[in-house]
């Protein structure tokens, strides 16, 4: 198993392993491409305190609400794009969807596709999970061989920052057409309009 967000992508990524394997079976976490903006735009946030505002960054002329599209933020969240270039090399019954809002509100049930996926028995399931208050998200009753509980790290969940609801709606539309195809691509609708 090999993991990273950026697979999917690059461009070179499905060739590649494609060329590696033909039958490598490929999971992609999707979240609403509008909250996945605002926490890209948080994470770098951490980093430099000193960039300029997300509203700012995501035009490239207010005024006129045009989006700029070569920042990867909002880049990255064409997700029927990017899911083109693997098409051409990957059958869509070989790559699995994953909700990120599923993955959250219930964990077990998307891990349960995750495994019948991978062709494997459902070991586990809602038992191994509970809602951490203080985290806000769910996490581990007991960490992989430790009897203690386990949440993700403070770079996972983080606090976003109040975004201008007006650009949050111009994402929205942006996005719109783009998420309709998306799902139509996958046969899922991922309910993020
Ligand atoms: N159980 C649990 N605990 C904490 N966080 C959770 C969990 N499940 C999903 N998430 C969401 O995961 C988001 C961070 O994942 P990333 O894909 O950004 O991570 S990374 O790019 O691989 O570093 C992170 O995004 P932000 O909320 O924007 O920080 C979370 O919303």
């Amino acid at each position: 198993m090999e993991k990273t967000p950026s697979y999917f992508v690059t461009r070179e990524a499905p060739a590649r392993i494609s060329a590696m394997s033909k039958d490598t079976k490929l999971i992609v976490v999707v979240r609403d491409p509008v909250t996945r903006a605002i926490s890209d735009y948080t994470q770098t946030l951490s980093k430099r305190p000193d960039i300029p505002t997300f509203e700012s960054l995501t035009f490239k002329n207010r005024s006129t609400g045009l989006i700029d599209t070569s920042w990867s933020a909002i880049q990255i969240g064409i997700y029927a794009k990017h899911l083109e270039h693997w098409l051409r090399h990957f059958p869509v019954g070989q790559m699995l969807f994953v909700s990120g809002e599923r993955l959250i509100s219930d964990p077990a049930g998307e891990l349960g596709r995750v495994q019948d996926f991978l062709g494997l028995k459902r070991i586990i399931t809602d038992k191994h999970f509970y809602f951490n208050k203080t985290k806000g998200f769910p996490c581990l009753k007991k960490a992989e061989g430790s009897s203690k509980p386990h949440c993700l790290g403070k770079t996972k969940g983080r606090t976003h920052p109040e975004i201008d609801r007006e650009v949050v709606q111009r994402l929205r539309e942006f996005y719109r057409p783009f998420n309709l195809k998306f799902y139509q691509m996958t046969g899922h609708d991922f309910g993020w309009d």
